[in-house]
């Protein structure tokens, strides 16, 4: 008796091994039995497993590769001065910051104030920002070297010796005045201290219209 059941229980397992070998999930034992079903998951033992094994999704996202302020540091091989003056600006450019930036760069005839507004209008320009950026100095040749305008010329007008003696007026309504700045959200101003407070005063009119 006992003999017959050890081989009915062998026989069983053989059969459920059989079944299993050969990939079925279902395993029948016999006809009047339950099906077993193989559940073929696996079943978590540990929490920490689970969290270790997940994968997160892979996404492939494309990347616009803008120069780097360090890159641009290094091409006009800034200083330590040059470059925290730089990184102010860079920084208040790409940042959220809704407060005004105001700021003085003092410092003598060849201490890298132009070398300074170079790479500020490097970073501008490589940023496709350009447009943001206004460039302004008392005199023409000052205007020139950095590649900006001359104050006189903004406020439209005419120097002393000039015959055409014009004063441009500002009102809210100067539409070619506003488009003029609509995009401008930096004014860099070369050769401060050679600006007189009546011209200083006058401009300021002009950009709080
Ligand atoms: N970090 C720098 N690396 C290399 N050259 C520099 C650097 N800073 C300044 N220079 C050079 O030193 C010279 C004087 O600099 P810059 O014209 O910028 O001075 P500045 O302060 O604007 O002078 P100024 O007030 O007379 O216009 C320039 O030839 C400039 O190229």
């Amino acid at each position: 008796m006992i003999k017959n059941w050890k081989h009915d229980i062998e026989n069983r397992r053989d059969k459920a091994r059989n079944y299993l070998i050969s990939g079925e999930n279902t395993v029948e034992i016999r006809d009047d039995e339950v099906q077993i079903e193989v559940i073929a998951t696996e079943i978590r033992t540990s929490s920490f497993k689970a969290q270790t094994t997940a994968v997160p999704p892979v996404t492939i996202t494309t990347t616009i590769s803008f120069p780097t302020k360090m890159d641009i540091i290094k091409q006009f091989t800034l200083n330590s001065q040059q470059k925290y003056s730089f990184m102010i600006v860079t920084r208040h450019l790409d940042g959220s910051a809704d407060n005004q930036l105001l700021m003085c760069v003092p410092g003598c005839g060849g201490t890298g104030k132009f070398q300074l507004i170079r790479a500020i209008t490097k970073y501008f320009q490589l940023t496709k920002r350009g447009k943001m950026l206004r460039k302004l100095a008392p005199t023409s040749i000052a205007a020139a070297e950095i590649d900006g305008l001359t104050i006189h010329s903004f406020l439209g007008k005419s120097h002393k010796n000039s015959k055409k003696k014009q004063k441009r007026t500002f009102g809210p309504d100067d539409m070619k005045l506003e488009n003029e700045w609509r995009h401008v959200k930096y004014l860099i101003i070369d050769e401060i201290s050679i600006i007189g407070l009546s011209l200083l005063a006058c401009f300021n009119r002009g950009v709080w219209v």
